[in-house]
């Protein structure tokens, strides 16, 4: 379980986050939907501890991770897959390699049991035949999917996407939704997953929390959505556009 608590953050004399308070249960979607530059993506780097709130506090499985030091957050990190916006794929390197970087240096796991999970997250994101292929000669579903298979590879708690189906075209947008779904659904996992995009929202999160100037307007079941007054919630149920 990842829970923020009244946490405040500012970049510079700009006031990001305002006591802002979140909790993300295991074994749930949660989305947290937002326009762009709201401070989504930054929530996700508290939750990863690679920054510090200026105050209140992040818990992992209930450790307070804003006073622990670098080392004493890897094992934290482990716990959570991370799926950035841009993949964040070695250029140079082919799928199989990308897959297994991390499990050789930085777990130092021996290289058959490097295979066999590279093996596995190969079939589970539908990737047969593209093992020895480097990233730019696949299309951007299958990078993102590339991407999913090397946050589940150190089999973490929790997964977190920022904007998952971002620049993706209709059907690969869907291919994915649907491989988060499985995902948690047969692996028990917790998601988190950041977007600006309403209909990924309703097609895959349980829950949803909205992020609006800074503050948290919304934060319950997805379909409670629909009951909401508050003027920007309507405002996106109606037109579907996050921009303001
Ligand atoms: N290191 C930083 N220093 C100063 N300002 C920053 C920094 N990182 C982000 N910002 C600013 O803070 C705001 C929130 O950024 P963040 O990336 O969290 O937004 P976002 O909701 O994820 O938006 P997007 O979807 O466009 O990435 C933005 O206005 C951004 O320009």
């Amino acid at each position: 379980m990842i829970e923020l608590r009244n946490i405040t953050l500012k970049y510079g004399e700009r006031e990001i986050l305002k006591n802002v308070s979140l909790t993300i249960k295991d074994n749930t979607i949660k989305a947290i939907l937002g326009p762009s530059g709201v401070g989504k993506s930054t929530i996700l780097k508290l939750m990863l501890g690679l920054i510090k709130p200026n105050s209140g506090q992040v818990f992992v499985d209930g450790t307070d991770i804003t006073s622990l030091k670098e080392p004493e957050l890897y094992p934290i990190r482990r716990k959570m897959g991370m799926v950035f916006q841009g993949n964040a794929l070695f250029d140079s390197m082919s799928i199989s390699e990308n897959l297994g970087f991390f499990l050789r240096e930085n777990l130092k796991l021996p290289e058959a049991e490097v295979q066999e999970r590279v093996a596995e997250q190969i079939k589970f994101s539908g990737l047969e035949g593209y093992e020895d292929q480097l990233p730019e000669n696949l299309s951007g579903g299958m990078r993102k999917r590339v991407a999913i298979g090397r946050a589940l590879i150190f089999k973490p708690h929790m997964i977190l996407f920022d904007e998952p189906t971002a620049g993706l075209d209709p059907v690969s947008s869907k291919r994915i939704l649907h491989l988060i779904r499985t995902l948690q659904q047969s692996s028990n996992l917790g998601a988190v997953i950041v977007t600006h995009i309403i209909d990924d929202v309703f097609s895959i999160a349980d829950h949803a929390a909205v992020l609006y100037q800074g503050e948290i307007i919304f934060d319950d079941e997805t379909e409670k959505l629909h009951q909401s007054e508050h003027p920007f919630i309507r405002s996106i149920l109606s037109d579907k556009i996050l921009e303001l």
